[in-house]
């Protein structure tokens, strides 16, 4: 039995009716206990799809998927999930206290252990003290924080975020990044769907990409924002004569900064001509302060990806040495 807390073989899943939308192609997907996953893709790209079949509410057209080593159609696989759907709607009347308890109930909690559970709950997503205001008077912030509460209910294993921060304020969000960021020192798995790169590149340990129901990367934020051949130097000014004999390899970029070092981007190679680079810039007195591989950001990355379609079996895997 696999130990991973997600393994799918050949998952997809096509809708039916008159015009069929291949939502997603078959995937092949290995997720660790204890890792945060981010799943991004345009609109449309089929993660809803694949969060659904993971959970067992879409039923596969083709091949398997399991938690913890059981098949997702066994609902013993669900209990061990947690699941915030994106745009979740709570009864307004209810209370946060009154709400968690309707989860629990539903979630086969214990009648001893739900009020302790729920008080431990809202305590933990910093609701408490709000605890009998109904929730029709929340804040989108206080809401998706409730709506976390919920997915916790079950003591899950892994749990499913669907847009935990969508129309969450800057401070909201910190808050419920800190929460993800506590359920990974916990043990817990997370798979992230989010159009928010900047969180996915704090939180996530791994990401992929799906576009048009299709897998088109996948790898840690390190391997896949970092550019190939590409290094970024903070160094002390450079004399002319250096710009010019490295004209065409080093970048430099026009603003001065107040610490009085130059940033720059050399384009080289391998290492053994960056180190070449980097003899020249010492022979001329050159100081070196930093070099560390260029990156892009994760939005850059993803706007490229989604942008020139090929999908890069091969790249994705690629490794991360530069
Ligand atoms: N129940 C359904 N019946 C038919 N087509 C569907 C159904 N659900 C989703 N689709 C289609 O499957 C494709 C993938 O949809 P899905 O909701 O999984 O994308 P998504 O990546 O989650 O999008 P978004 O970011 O907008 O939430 C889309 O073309 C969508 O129209």
């Amino acid at each position: 039995m696999s130990d991973l807390a997600i393994h799918t073989a050949g998952l997809g899943k096509t809708y039916g009716g008159r015009r069929p939308v291949e939502a997603l192609k078959p995937l092949d997907l290995e997720i660790a206990p204890g890792e945060t996953f981010g799943l991004l893709g345009p609109n449309g790209a089929g993660k809803t799809t694949l969060v659904k079949l993971l959970l067992g509410l879409a039923r596969p057209s083709m091949g398997e998927a399991s938690l913890f080593g059981r098949p997702v159609s066994d609902p013993d696989a669900r209990r061990v999930a947690g699941y915030l759907p994106e745009g979740h709607r709570f009864p307004p009347f209810l209370s946060a206290r009154d709400t968690l308890d309707l989860f629990a109930r539903m979630s086969g909690v214990d009648a001893a252990d739900r009020a302790t559970r729920s008080a431990d709950l809202l305590d933990r997503v910093r609701l408490g003290g709000a605890e009998d205001r109904p929730v029709g008077t929340f804040s989108k912030g206080m809401l998706q924080r409730l709506g976390l509460a919920q997915a916790l209910m079950n003591r899950p294993r892994i749990v499913f975020l669907d847009e935990p921060t969508d129309g969450v304020d800057p401070v909201g969000r910190r808050e419920i990044r800190t929460l993800i960021e506590g359920l990974r020192a916990d043990g817990v798995t997370v798979f992230l769907n989010s159009h928010l790169l900047s969180e996915v590149e704090l939180v996530c340990t791994r990401v992929a990409i799906l576009k048009d129901g299709e897998r088109i990367r996948m790898g840690t934020v390190d391997e896949l924002t970092r550019r190939d051949r590409a290094w970024r130097l903070v160094t002390s000014p450079l004399p002319s004569a250096t710009r010019d004999a490295l004209d065409g390899v080093l970048a430099v970029e026009g603003a001065t900064h107040p610490d009085g070092l130059v940033r720059s981007t050399a384009t080289l190679p391998d290492r053994t001509a960056l180190n070449a680079a980097l003899d020249r810039l010492r022979a001329d007195g050159v100081e070196v302060e930093a070099v560390e591989p260029a990156r892009q950001s994760l939005e850059d990355l993803f706007v490229e990806a989604v942008s020139d379609t090929p999908p890069l079996g091969a790249e994705a895997d690629r490794p991360a040495d530069a």
